[in-house]
């Protein structure tokens, strides 16, 4: 499909002046590949404006997340309500708890067991190179007590985001032309099974163009991404072109999840991407990958299924497709290979 979005949602593409969110410049490793466009074709959506009084307002907003959606998979959400405050607070409490938590009291949470709800590590190889910690925030909030202000930042953080996926799941359900709550209702939204993984990545790595992360899509019906800093996250656009991902101070990046992909048999397509490159300053990032309640039986749509779109993919419940990886949930690989069909 040729896409014919409006310049106005674009963000700049001068990436050499780009700030990053704390204000800083972006530490970015110049020798992108050839062919790597630099952040210019991600889509911004307006919140506000989906939810306005005003119909015209609304419905262009409409018009602009249906597009996201279908052609791209991926978009800066801005206007979510969530303050800087609270995202502000969310990036510090990982930099204090993953930096000055002594390695004995993380590693409490090192052992990976079924029904792990906190799970540290750190890696540092050619195919990996972060430390995280990864938690489960719905339907109940774990996380280690100490310090109370990074529970206190990840708990508001995630209570805030929860509406805003319900907002945003009642949007994209109408714009499928289906009933407000389709989404919310076909995933059990409200009982979801949502795993936040906070992510520090070192700087100065000696070699240049190292992988951080390797290329990978992420299960869910979204995933919620917020970051100290522009640089180093790849996504691969459905046209194939690998893009930098920028995202504006106080937005979201949003990003289209599998099950809503294998909901909508394909018409919404999750991406892959990455996390590449070498950094001044550590990057630090939290992402929130919202899931289906475990039980659920999630299977494309009888709606999104006819002559010319075949069953693309097999139905399953979100915890035995996670199982069947032969990793533990908390670990929430990619599972969409386990329900493709063609
Ligand atoms: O840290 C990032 O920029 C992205 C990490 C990611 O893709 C993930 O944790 O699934
Ligand atoms: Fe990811």
């Amino acid at each position: 499909m040729v896409l014919t979005i409006p310049s106005s949602l674009l963000v700049p593409s001068n990436f050499s002046h780009q700030l990053s969110s704390n204000g800083a410049t972006i530490p970015i490793d110049s020798s992108s590949p050839a062919g790597m466009s630099v952040g210019d074709e991600i889509p911004t959506i307006d919140y506000l404006a989906l939810f306005s009084a005003d119909p015209n307002r609304r419905s262009t907003a409409m018009d602009r997340l249906s597009v996201a959606c279908e052609d791209y998979g991926f978009f800066n959400l801005v206007n979510h309500g969530i303050e800087d405050g609270v995202m502000d607070d969310v990036v510090r409490g990982i930099s204090d708890f993953l930096g000055e938590t002594a390695v004995e009291e993380k590693s409490k949470y090192r052992e990976v067991h079924t029904g792990a709800k906190i799970l540290w590590d750190s890696n540092c190889h050619a195919g990996e190179n972060r430390e995280y910690l990864k938690l489960v925030a719905r339907p109940q909030f774990h996380c280690p007590p100490h310090p109370p202000s990074f529970r206190e930042a990840l708990g508001e953080y995630q209570t805030k985001f929860h509406e805003v996926k319900l907002g945003l799941a009642r949007a994209m359900s109408l714009i499928l032309g289906q009933e407000e709550s389709y989404i919310e209702n076909a995933l059990h939204l409200e009982s979801g099974f949502d795993v936040a993984a906070m992510n520090v990545y070192p700087p100065n790595l000696h070699s240049k163009g190292s992988i951080r992360l390797p290329e990978h899509t992420d299960p869910g019906f979204i995933v919620s991404l917020v970051q100290n800093m522009d640089g180093g996250l790849q996504i691969l656009t459905h046209q194939g072109k690998w893009v930098n991902v920028l995202i504006p101070p106080s937005a979201i990046l949003i990003q289209v999840g599998e099950h809503l992909e294998i909901l909508t048999n394909g018409k919404y397509k999750s991406h892959i991407h990455r996390v590449s490159g070498n950094y001044k300053a550590k990057r630090i990032t939290m992402v929130t990958l919202h899931g289906p309640s475990e039980n659920k039986f999630v299977a494309p749509a009888p709606e999104f299924v006819d002559d010319s779109h075949p069953l693309a993919y097999r139905g399953m419940t979100y915890s035995d497709g996670l199982k069947a990886n032969g990793h533990y949930e908390i670990e929430v690989q990619s599972c969409i290979a386990q329900h493709r069909t063609l």
